[in-house]
């Protein structure tokens, strides 16, 4: 049977054909078609029609499903969800997107509405077919699959006692969060003066340059950047103290289609960063048009009634800046629309004040001393994880989860042991590379970047462990801290 998913936040239907893995979606056909209506007006199936007649290869994943239909007379592709009499149709308001892999085979595909459709009160009939992102089988706590876990780290000689020890006290990451760097000028503040003061979302599809601004803005890096998309696995608050107003920063993961759970949770944290934001800022990469993603991340911002901001990233990569405007314009009534670079820290000012005007006035939220909400112990798995990713290619960047074991102060040095787990005995081979230098290399760039954020020497003590497939656990994905419980506001 076909299942489907509907997010119910951006208004967009999925049906994948086969299990995917990023990377997986070679390219993209936007095909146009109708909704099959029934006499009450109910959703009973989607007809797209093709331009051309495809590949032969192309339905080779669709094949099995009964609900799949191709016309080859009429270039015709139909999904019918049961016996139902077709009354009517209804175009569809933007065209289907189907995802295809390198050898042109259909993966899967999205079909988008728009908000005035109503949507969910015309999918009852869809119903049997509805799975929720959060509720697929297996994703209950397994307490089987933990001990076996357990076992297997026991094999590894990893001590299971001093794992249960730090989630017992603390959670699997939570430290002492991440203070100014002393060696950094404090800003002199008036402390119990009213200021403005909120959270304001950094919101938008990775890539974008979430991250790159945050630190920009902080002059410290409290969030990790790598040129590969969905960097941010979690939502990372940066807090930025002026004399007259407390801005606290929320990066939030990229929102892409998920194709996996720790997909669904990261999509799930950066959307629920939305409506608790005081002011929501829209990031997009001005050298590119916007896509299907960037409509329904701008229907969601405007569905919060937050004050929203357009903010136009990545201005210094392109002579064309306009090129694409009207069409981030379009995407939505925007308040405001400041364009930046995060990289090179231009328009930076223009957004800081735009923003700091929408925010409410109030009390500081947190001690002017404090940096960020991310654990040092946390951003140190983070840093090597970003390492990780620089270094590495294909399925590598995505494959990994890095947590800190142990972490000591040894008077002169911080003996800090860390574990890159990954999915596959495949990937441990080439993340330790030829005679080790690959993990060499990932030690002393770590190390560098660490002892600079520390302001200490450390000993970095790298591990690898297969935790296979992980990404789709929801067990290993709780025990690696990827768990919304520990996001919740
Ligand atoms: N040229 C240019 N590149 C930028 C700018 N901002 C970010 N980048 C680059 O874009 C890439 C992605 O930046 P990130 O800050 O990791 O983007 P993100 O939106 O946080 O990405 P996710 O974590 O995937 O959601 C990195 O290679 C950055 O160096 C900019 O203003 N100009």
């Amino acid at each position: 049977m076909l299942e489907l998913t509907f997010d119910a936040d951006a208004r967009a239907l999925y049906a994948y054909f086969t299990d995917i893995n990023e990377g997986d979606d070679a390219s993209q056909l936007e095909i146009p078609g109708v909704f099959l209506l029934d006499a009450a007006g109910q959703i009973v199936g989607i007809r797209l029609q093709l331009a051309s007649a495809p590949k032969k290869s192309f339905l080779q994943y669709a094949q099995g499903f009964e609900e799949l239909s191709y016309d080859e007379a009429a270039q015709q592709l139909t999904l019918s969800f049961g016996q139902h009499v077709v009354a009517a149709t209804e175009e569809l308001p933007y065209d289907a997107i189907i995802d295809l892999d390198r050898k042109g085979r259909a993966l899967g595909l999205e079909v988008q509405a728009m908000i005035e459709f109503g949507l969910n009160e015309r999918l009852d009939v869809l119903n049997p077919w509805l799975v929720a992102f959060d509720e697929e089988a297996g994703d209950e706590f397994d307490e089987d699959a933990e001990d076996a876990d357990e076992q297997a780290d026991a094999k590894l000689g990893v001590k299971a006692e001093a794992k249960a020890e730090d989630e017992d006290e603390d959670g699997p990451a939570v430290h002492q969060p991440i203070k100014l760097n002393p060696n950094l000028p404090k800003p002199l503040l008036p402390t119990d003066q009213e200021v403005h003061s909120g959270f304001v979302a950094l919101v938008g599809k990775p890539n974008v340059g979430k991250s790159t601004l945050l630190n920009a803005y902080l002059g410290q890096k409290v969030s990790i950047v790598s040129p590969k998309p969905q960097t941010t696995r979690v939502p990372v608050r940066g807090i930025l103290n002026g004399p007259d107003a407390q801005i606290i920063f929320v990066d939030t993961p990229g929102i892409h289609k998920p194709r996996h759970k720790l997909g669904n949770f990261m999509v799930d944290v950066a959307k629920r960063a939305v409506p608790n934001a005081d002011v929501i800022c829209f990031m997009v990469d001005i050298t590119v048009p916007p896509n299907r993603m960037d409509r329904e991340i701008a229907q969601m911002v405007l569905l919060s009634r937050k004050p929203h901001i357009l903010v136009l990233n990545k201005v210094d990569a392109t002579d064309e800046a306009d090129k694409h405007l009207q069409e981030y314009r379009d995407l939505a009534p925007w308040e405001m629309e400041v364009a930046v670079s995060a990289r090179d820290k231009l328009g930076m000012e223009t957004l800081l004040a735009e923003i700091v005007q929408r925010l409410p006035v109030g009390h500081r939220l947190y001690p002017e001393d404090q940096l960020s909400d991310v654990s040092e112990r946390s951003l140190v798995a983070e840093m090597i994880r970003e390492k990780v990713m620089l270094n590495t290619e294909e399925e590598i960047p995505h494959s990994i989860a890095v947590e800190v074991e142990e972490w000591e102060d040894r008077g002169k040095v911080v003996y800090i042991r860390a574990n890159i787990s990954v999915e596959k005995d495949s990937q441990k081979g080439i993340i330790i590379g030829a005679g080790g230098s690959m993990l060499r290399k990932i030690g002393a760039t770590s190390r560098f970047e660490i002892e600079r954020s520390l302001g200490r020497q450390i000993y970095l003590d790298l591990w690898i462990k297969v935790r296979e497939n992980w990404r789709q656990k929801p067990n290993e994905l709780r025990w690696l801290g990827y768990d919304v419980k520990f996001f919740r506001d």
